[in-house]
């Protein structure tokens, strides 16, 4: 790439990952060109990070930066957008201080005046664990009838779908004994929300937790978050017992948790002490590039894990996709990467000027199917392969000590913050929709995965910067992509707004799209609330 070309590339960069953007709170009627299916009725939420500087202080990290919410209204032919910063315990100490006084994750900030808020250093020798930060910009998750934005901390906050208030901070860890929580929980078939979590315990217990919290409070007249019901289903001793692994997501099927310990682990004697050292917490992630991944297996049911010891190459995963039981397998499918540096990349300091030198990704992300046998012959010889599925050439080897290699299958190769039909959680299904990455962490293009024809089919647009595609289905819908994809699009063209794009879900190709003349912000993720009929 010649210089100019890298200059005029690093400026849209900059628009992208603009560090302070403005909130539009009130309803904003967005422009709509082509045809709203009549069906598509409800509320598109999305989350990510809008504010990296406050008064004269800036955070070092991407994913550090103030939660801000937006939505698309979609009713009637007609779209509305708004945004608004999360209010959070964390954006209120900063503004009313003016500056950054919370930790992130990229970011370490002291002294801390909010002393009733975030305790500190007493509290870290005494407990270990630090008092994290509430603000929580990953995504937007549903716990029964209520709705959270979420981080990967103990705290979430509900908020107002319809107006983006913030409402109540609920701590996880007055429930369920967890430090973190996944910011990707599950929903079974009967609408409980199912999420993980590390316990962090006195004297090295270090845990995996799986707890399910109901979709419907048990106690009805009494207006309580469903989050008090939580209840745990069950635990897994972590390996390392000052190490547990670090960990994004996980997969579930319908009888079964797959949850990966991998070799990205969190080190909690450099956690404790990180306050102290003037370090942030990223830098307690380290990865351990001679170790195995392990894969735990959770029979739902009998709340056990399976017995035999099922590993992996080493790897680092991030998104699970979906995961489903065939004729006593399980398959599910990750996005891997081998080695840690995803998150490096995304240090304010890496997405400037010298962003196409230094951001080239060391391993690109790779679509990996793993399947694991339900039943084996235990007198089997070493080296026999349990897999007996033609549908893939995945493999599960046995080896000398009984425990079991899964080799996966390669199913495509480039594709990053994935979403499925979810409606097919659980369930063998064929398509993946997903961002579309090259040597570069950022997405330019989204694309519909086939895995059974492995076709792709992509959308881009110059100057255009996608987020998360979703999957929205129809409401008769028959075939797994009967529905729409929806995806907010960023454009740094001067001439063009940002939207709200709307494809077809079979053709991959646009429908609709809801353009809104403000500044609107690169996001994570998000969830469709559709309208009651
Ligand atoms: C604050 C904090 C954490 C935050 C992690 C975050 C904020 C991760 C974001 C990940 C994203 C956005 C991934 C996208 O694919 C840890 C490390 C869990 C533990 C220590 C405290
Ligand atoms: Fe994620």
């Amino acid at each position: 790439m010649d210089s100019s070309s890298g200059a005029a590339r690093s400026r849209e960069l900059e628009k992208v990952f603009s560090r302070t953007r403005k909130e539009f709170p009130d309803p904003l009627k967005a422009q709509v060109q082509g045809n709203l299916p009549p069906w598509l009725q409800g509320t598109l939420l999305r989350n990510g990070p809008g504010k990296h500087s406050v008064g004269e202080t800036s955070y070092k990290h991407w994913f550090d930066g103030l939660a801000l919410l937006h939505s698309f209204t979609i009713k009637d032919g007609e779209v509305h957008y708004r945004s608004k910063f999360l209010r959070s315990d964390t954006y209120k100490c900063n503004m009313e201080a003016n500056r950054i006084v919370v930790s992130e994750f990229g970011t370490m900030a002291y002294p801390d005046p909010c002393k009733n808020i975030f305790s500190k250093a007493a509290t870290y020798l005494s407990n270990v664990i630090p008092d994290f930060t509430d603000n929580c910009l990953i995504n937007i998750i549903r716990c029964g009838e209520d709705v959270y934005a979420v981080t990967e901390t103990n705290y979430i906050r509900k908020i107002d779908p319809h107006t983006l208030e913030t409402l109540e901070k609920v701590n996880y860890t007055k429930y369920v004994a967890v430090n973190l929580a996944t910011s990707h929980p599950h929903y079974d078939s009967a609408q409980n929300t199912i999420n993980m979590g590390t316990s962090i315990g006195e004297k090295g217990k270090t845990k995996y937790i799986i707890f399910k919290i109901p979709a419907v409070n048990p106690e009805k007249e009494k207006k309580k978050s469903c989050v008090k019901y939580a209840e745990v289903m069950c635990s897994i001793p972590s390996q390392g017992l000052l190490s547990p692994s670090y960990y994004h997501s996980f997969g579930m099927s319908e009888n079964y948790i797959i949850f990966l310990e991998q070799p990205f682990k969190l080190d909690i004697m450099k956690l404790a002490t990180a306050y102290f050292r003037g370090v942030n917490w990223a830098s307690c992630l380290s990865f351990h590039k001679d170790e195995k991944t392990w894969i735990h297996i959770v029979d739902k049911r009998t709340k056990k894990t399976l017995s035999t010891k099922f590993y992996t190459d080493c790897m680092v995963v991030y998104h699970h996709i979906n995961a489903y039981e065939e004729d006593n397998h399980i398959v599910f499918d990750v996005i891997a990467y081998k080695d840690n540096s995803l998150y490096d990349m995304f240090y304010l300091a890496n997405l400037n000027e010298n962003f196409d030198e230094q951001n080239v990704l060391t391993s690109v992300p790779l679509c990996k199917r793993f399947v694991i046998p339900l039943q084996h012959d235990k007198n089997a010889e070493v080296g026999t392969n349990f897999i007996k599925l033609l549908s893939t050439t995945a493999k599960a080897l046995k080896e000398k000590d009984d425990s079991i290699y899964c080799q996966p299958e390669v199913l495509c190769e480039g594709i990053e913050l994935p979403r499925i039909n979810y409606d097919y959680n659980g369930k063998n299904y064929r398509y993946i929709y997903a961002a579309h990455v090259q040597w570069r962490p950022i997405p330019t293009q989204i694309s519909k995965y086939d895995i059974l024809t492995k076709k792709m089919l992509i959308w881009e647009e110059d100057h255009c910067w996608p987020a998360e595609p979703l999957f929205v289905p129809s409401p008769n819908a028959k075939e797994e992509d009967d529905g729409v994809i929806l995806s907010v699009i960023v454009s740094t063209d001067p001439e063009k707004a940002s939207f709200l794009l709307i494809l077809d879900g079979k053709t991959f190709t646009e429908i609709a799209r809801a353009s809104v003349k403000v500044d609107v912000h690169l996001d994570l993720h998000g969830y469709f609330i559709p309208d009651e009929k």
